[in-house]
């Protein structure tokens, strides 16, 4: 899939911007804080509704401004669809498509699809669990749009839960044993939406581990496919080789994950309630990432080296790009100010490795860093304006 033509307004710092995009390489170049990753930032948006550098919308509209539009005409298999979503922070987003209104914004999700490289992907094996969950949902909402709704439901049930713990913790008499009873039936959300997340996430990372060996192999030189290694981690023990068998139904792994969490909920109680918070769930779990083979196996986090770390982070988004790719979709590349940040030799690696995509976007602050099998159309981004330099 590539985007076509790409309309905004009120998004960041450009009031308004019509440009038109081709399939293949498109550099975009310019001092620092000219509106390059602005301009990316707004295709990713429109991918998952939400952007990979801020958490809210807020900061996505222009200052003084109190609504912005992103609007792009996507082709995919030779077929166009105009995308279009209204930023209303503080209210409610809306979206439409070929000028159609979608029930909810989140029903846009999964018709453009982007895979981000961008300098922050260090933090996704040197930063906190949190940052690597979201990346494997993030993957996982790209592959399974459903996900974003069974996501929000997750989070929704957690904070409810949490909160009846923290009044539970602190009740006495009949008023706990009342609490006590309503956490039982919350008990049981957690555990059925729980599971799916992690019945889904566990199967992902299956999914993505020969990726990502190939990847690394790729992409630090003189390391060998089974070097670079990626385990789940989840909040509880479980019987792994249900997962393994890739035979296994998602329905009867779903309702073995959903026995386990209701057990550990059980076995958990009394800690979750002297802590008023939830022990037990996706959201306590991490992935680990790990070098090495043989016995000298050792996580990446505290012990890989700046190198070492970079091509890990490199490889986990070549390898979603390429699991994407095998699901039969071809997403677009966004190359965000990596070049900067690798040695020569890195960077011809990872040019020769994405030249092929359908559409690569690149930004860069100094047109030398990139390398020449992407240099395809360039622009020169300078104060908001956007101009073809051909
Ligand atoms: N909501 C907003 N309203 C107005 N201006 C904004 C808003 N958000 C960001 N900006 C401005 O956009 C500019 C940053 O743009 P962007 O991040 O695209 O820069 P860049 O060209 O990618 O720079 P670098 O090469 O340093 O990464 C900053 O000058 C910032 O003040």
């Amino acid at each position: 899939m590539h985007v076509a033509h790409l309309t905004l307004h009120d998004f960041r710092s450009y009031a308004d911007l019509d440009l038109e995009l081709e399939p293949g390489a498109t550099a975009f170049l310019g001092r620092n804080g000219q509106g390059k990753t602005n301009l990316v930032e707004a295709i990713d948006y429109l991918s998952r509704l939400s952007s990979h550098r801020v958490a809210s919308d807020a900061p996505l509209v222009r200052a003084g401004a109190d609504q912005a539009l992103v609007r792009a005409a996507v082709v995919r298999d030779g077929r166009t669809a105009v995308l279009e979503v209204e930023l209303n922070p503080g209210r409610a987003n809306r979206a439409r498509v070929n000028r159609s209104p979608l029930a909810r914004p989140r029903d846009l999700i999964g018709l453009v699809r982007t895979v981000v490289f961008a300098p922050d992907d260090l933090t996704l094996v040197k930063g906190d669990p949190t940052d690597r969950r979201r990346f494997l949902d993030d993957l996982l909402v790209l592959r399974a749009p459903r996900f974003a709704g069974v996501r929000s439901d997750y989070d929704r049930v957690l904070r409810q839960r949490n909160s009846l713990l923290k009044t539970a913790g602190l009740a006495r008499g009949s008023s706990r044993e009342s609490a006590l009873s309503t956490l039982t039936v919350w008990d049981s959300h957690l555990a059925r939406v729980g599971a799916e997340i992690l019945g889904a996430r566990l199967e992902l990372v299956a999914d993505l581990r020969p990726y990502l060996g190939k990847a690394y192999e790729a992409v630090a030189r003189g390391a060998g496919r089974d070097d670079a290694e990626i385990d789940y981690k989840a909040s509880l023990d479980l019987d792994l080789s249900v997962v393994e068998e890739r035979g296994a139904q998602a329905t009867s792994l779903d309702t073995t994950l959903e026995q386990r969490l209701l057990e550990e909920l059980e076995a958990r109680r009394s800690d979750e309630l002297d802590r008023g918070i939830t022990l037990v769930g996706p959201h306590r779990d991490d992935l680990l990432c790990s070098l090495g083979n043989g016995e000298l196996r050792l996580p990446v986090k505290g012990y890989a080296s700046h190198g070492e770390s970079w091509s890990f982070a490199l490889a986990l988004r070549l390898a979603s790009y390429d699991l994407l790719r095998a699901d039969g979709d071809d997403p677009i590349l966004v190359l965000d100010d990596v070049f900067a940040e690798l040695d020569t030799g890195r960077r011809e690696q990872l040019a020769h490795l994405v030249a092929g995509a359908e559409q690569v976007l690149v930004t860069a602050a100094v047109a030398e860093d990139v390398p020449a099998a992407l240099r395809g159309v360039r622009y020169v981004v300078s104060e908001g304006t956007v101009v073809r330099d051909d």
